[in-house]
């Protein structure tokens, strides 16, 4: 039987201020035998400032995991890369060797908060385990020097400390996976991620799955262990309720491209988002105007020449069919 969600706030200690994140035209394309390159991600450009949050959103198949797995220095062997991504100390995620990656990004720069967190949980061990083997994996302070007794003793503190931060109930820490609702497994799968005190957590789709109330919850502990103390957060997702709630800034993807960026205020407000994706996305939200946006998106192995949003927009005309538009002052379209 599940047990019931029961956590009180989080409460994280504070990171420095400043941009914890600076990614400069980021493109990924995945090397195909015998057919064109699949460009996934093109020319990316963002901003992440500590205690923002910044939520991705856009249709499935658009790049949105490409582009996490490209930060996290996961991606396959067919892929290569292009452009900068600069964490806040001058490291270029993509540009470290995996080593770097391995030693010093994963866990401790960057924490991951995984889809479906349930099934990231390995069945047999308690959160306890889970939490106990992160912070031995990551070493450090944390587990620190001397006898086994003082190591053990320290490795239990931290991961109790990671999950008094993400809110999960110290009472059911020795619970196993299939003993955790829904909303307790995202708890686990964040404090998981809050174990190496990392300054930015990387959610993707962390809402998938859960019904509503259990959605809010988990993005409410997300923002309150971003906004809270400093930590930025990029969350990547479909589920634009989830996104209001807890976005600072929205970034629209569209056929690998990032289409639009602007202030939640502005993006889920009255006048709402500039580009006619980002506006059609919006629409398509049974409590707006429950039209979906018509047509598919383009193949990103055979990409048009001009606007990959022409053939499907209300304003397209001659110019978009025949030149990409550039992105400036927070979006890529000729109309907007
Ligand atoms: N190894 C690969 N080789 C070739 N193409 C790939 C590879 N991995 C991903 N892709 C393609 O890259 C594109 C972007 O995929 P991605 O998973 O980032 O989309 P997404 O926006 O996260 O979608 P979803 O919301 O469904 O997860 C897709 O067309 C996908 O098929």
């Amino acid at each position: 039987m599940p047990a019931a969600d029961t956590g009180t706030a989080p409460s994280c200690p504070a990171v420095p201020a400043g941009d914890v994140l600076r990614v400069e035209r980021l493109s990924v394309r995945f090397r195909m035998r015998g057919r064109p390159p699949v460009a996934a991600v093109s020319d990316a450009t963002f901003r992440l400032a500590a205690g923002e949050c910044l939520v991705l959103v856009g249709e499935s198949g658009c790049g949105k995991s490409v582009l996490a797995s490209a930060l996290l220095g996961l991606l396959p062997g067919n892929a290569e890369t292009a452009g900068s991504a600069f964490l806040a100390d001058g490291l270029d995620l993509l540009a470290a060797d995996e080593r770097t990656l391995a030693r010093t990004v994963r866990g401790r720069r960057v924490g991951l908060v995984p889809q479906s967190p349930a099934a990231h949980l390995t069945p047999v061990r308690t959160v306890r385990s889970h939490l106990e083997e992160t912070v031995r994996a990551l070493g450090g302070a944390a587990v620190g020097t001397g006898g086994r007794r003082e190591r053990a003793a320290r490795v239990r503190a931290a991961a109790e400390r990671a999950a008094r931060r993400a809110a999960f109930p110290p009472g059911h820490l020795d619970r196993y996976p299939h003993e955790l609702s829904g909303g307790l497994a995202g708890r686990a799968a964040t404090a998981l991620a809050l174990v190496g005190d990392a300054p930015l957590l990387l959610a993707d789709e962390p809402t998938t799955g859960l019904d509503r109330q259990l959605a809010e919850a988990v993005v409410d502990e997300l923002r309150a262990c971003t906004r809270d103390t400093g930590r930025a957060l990029l969350m990547i997702t479909h589920d634009l309720a989830a996104a209001e709630r807890i976005a600072d800034t929205v970034a629209v993807m569209y056929a690998g491209r990032i289409v639009e960026t602007t202030a939640a205020g502005e993006f889920f407000g009255a006048g709402g988002p500039r580009h006619p994706y980002a506006r059609g996305l919006l629409d398509a939200l049974p409590e707006r105007a429950f039209t979906p946006v018509p047509g598919v998106p383009p193949e990103l192995g055979a990409l048009p020449p001009g606007c990959a949003f022409a053939a499907r927009c209300p304003k397209a005309d001659a110019l978009c069919a025949g030149q990409r538009p550039e992105f400036t002052e927070g979006t890529a379209c000729h109309h907007a």
